[in-house]
């Protein structure tokens, strides 16, 4: 690897955009994320953030601005890159009348996995997924679901996993165990993570650096100490509420005349 690529960031967003004929989803988004770095995005319903996420997967099609996973251009130079990288979203439904094994093994092969079988095996061990492996996926409950997804995004090992809410419709016992499951991924890959939640405790629990977005743009960044410093709280789930409710302004109007004196 040359230092160049060692330094370049894993997903680079730039001035990102995306317009919808019911109106602009995502609204001049950049943001560049280091490799091995575990991001958390933060908003409101509707604020943008599966649509941002979309574009980074290559799924759906920047309206302008470019986005960059691994130096490749999304969606247009996605086919260097799709095998480095995956996602979860609880949106995306797999085939539900396969089992869960032949979905997994689907999605093996469309990643280009060597040793697919030992590799399903493996990950069903780690989610607790052996008594479901073959059952017919349309038949399992929304957290069984949830972690067929999980299995899912990390078929192939990912460098770049990125995950839409990876703990929707999971019971808080379940939860804590994937949040353990993906601290640990991301200490053996080193993988870089960009995790869109409306959990507070998760994001704090697993995020270097929080983006929060409101109307598709971005309304506030920064590490979860410096947020809470900013807006003067104890937790995110306040910071959130001080963003979602308009009380950004005021934190960054404190923030420039504390630097200013
Ligand atoms: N395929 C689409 N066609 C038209 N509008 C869309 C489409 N997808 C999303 N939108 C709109 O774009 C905006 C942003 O939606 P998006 O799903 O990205 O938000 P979000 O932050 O992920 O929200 P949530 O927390 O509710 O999942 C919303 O106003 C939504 O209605």
């Amino acid at each position: 690897m040359t230092a160049a690529a060692r330094i370049s960031p894993a997903i680079e967003a730039d001035r990102l955009v995306k317009i919808y004929k019911g109106g602009t989803a995502v609204d001049g988004v950049s943001f560049a994320l280091p490799a091995g770095s575990v991001t958390g995005l933060l908003g409101g319903n509707g604020a943008g953030k599966t649509t941002t996420i979309a574009m980074i997967m290559g799924l759906v099609m920047p309206t302008s601005g470019t986005v960059r996973v691994l130096g490749a251009e999304m969606p247009r130079q996605r086919y260097r890159v799709l095998e480095r990288m995956n996602f979860e979203s609880p949106y995306v439904e797999m085939p539900l009348r396969l089992t869960v094994r032949q979905n997994l093994t689907v999605f093996g092969k469309l990643y280009g996995v060597d040793g697919i079988d030992a590799q399903v095996a493996r990950l069903a061990g780690e989610l607790d997924l052996v008594a479901l492996l073959d059952r017919p996926t349309g038949k399992l409950s929304a957290g069984q679901k949830t972690r067929v997804a999980l299995a899912k995004a990390l078929i192939n090992s990912p460098e770049v996993l990125l995950l839409d809410e990876p703990t929707a419709s999971l019971d808080p016992d379940t939860a804590d165990w994937i949040r353990e499951r993906l601290e640990r991924y991301r200490a053996e890959r080193g993988a870089t993570i960009l995790l869109a939640s409306h959990n507070m405790a998760e994001v704090e629990r697993l995020c270097d650096r929080v983006i929060i977005m409101k109307r598709g743009r971005i309304e506030d960044d920064g590490t979860p100490a410096a947020l809470l410093a900013r807006y003067g709280r104890s937790n995110l789930e306040e910071v959130f509420l001080d963003v979602a409710r308009g009380r950004g302004e005021a934190a960054e109007a404190d923030a420039e005349r504390e630097a200013a004196q």
